[in-house]
């Protein structure tokens, strides 16, 4: 069994998996997360290897902690990748970003594909049938959005994520609501069609923390998967160990 251990910017994805199916998965913040792993380790004693991606602010103490328990490989751009990165700095692309294209090239071989995460930041990531990972984009994710909206003015409220009942907003909170929300989705339809202009065979994945929200929303036509993340490092750690 394998415990994948995802640290995004806002939680960590704790995942166990037995081959290539998904046993278990939880969400917890940074602080509660060597508690729920050393849970973990007690509840699935047959865990034996783990992988680690982070792009959050985990300790170097924390991933020892976790070494002494299984056996660990930290996610970075040394890492043995089943793909071509043409990406010009690779040692600062986001290791959660590297997992999203291993689970593209595993699960839609030879597609041209765009992975949309909908976490605290949107990246859009696009890798060729080629197999060759060309980069993407970094924009501001939908708390993030609302959060931005109430720090940085002196009168803006800061609002839970609804989806508009109109274009029109008609209040301030209606208004913020469809700067916010309909902002992200004319974003990803639009990123989605300026990708599909150049390769018309385009396969687009939507995943992250906001997935659900955002996927019924959205006109293009789209895989939502939550767990496209957590595959990926499943997929490199067995990759990586040839299990
Ligand atoms: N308490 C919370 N704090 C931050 N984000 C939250 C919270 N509750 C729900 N969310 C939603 O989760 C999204 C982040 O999702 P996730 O994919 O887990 O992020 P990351 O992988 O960057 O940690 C945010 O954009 C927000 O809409
Ligand atoms: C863009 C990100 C902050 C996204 O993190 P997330 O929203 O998933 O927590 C992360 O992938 C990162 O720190 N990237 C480094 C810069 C880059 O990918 O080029």
């Amino acid at each position: 069994m394998n415990l994948i251990i995802d640290v995004g910017n806002s939680f960590v994805k704790l995942a166990v998996f037995k081959g290539k199916k998904l046993k278990y998965k939880e969400k917890v913040k940074l602080d509660d997360a060597l508690v729920n792993i050393k849970a973990l380790k007690k509840k699935y004693n047959a865990i034996e290897k783990t992988i680690i991606s982070s792009v959050g602010k985990l300790k170097k103490t924390d991933v020892k902690a976790i070494a002494k328990f299984f056996d660990v490989l930290v996610l970075d751009s040394k890492t043995k990748l089943p793909f071509k990165n043409l990406y010009k700095t690779p040692e600062t692309l986001g290791v959660d970003r590297i997992a999203l294209v291993c689970s593209a090239v595993n699960q839609f071989p030879h597609k041209n594909t765009l992975i949309i995460d909908a976490g605290t930041c949107i990246t859009y990531d696009f890798v060729t049938s080629d197999n060759e990972y060309l980069g993407g984009a970094i924009s501001p994710g939908l708390r993030m959005r609302y959060k931005s909206l109430n720090n940085l003015t002196a009168n803006l409220p800061l609002l839970e994520s609804e989806i508009p009942n109109d274009i029109i907003g008609n209040s301030t909170d209606e208004s913020i609501h469809s700067g916010v929300v309909n902002g992200i989705l004319k974003e990803i339809d639009g990123v989605i069609d300026t990708y599909k202009l150049k390769y018309s065979d385009l396969t687009v994945i939507l995943t992250g923390g906001d997935a659900k929200f955002l996927s019924k929303q959205l006109k293009s036509s789209i895989f939502a998967n939550s767990n496209f993340l957590l595959e990926g490092l499943n997929y490199i750690l067995q990759f990586n160990t040839n299990e």
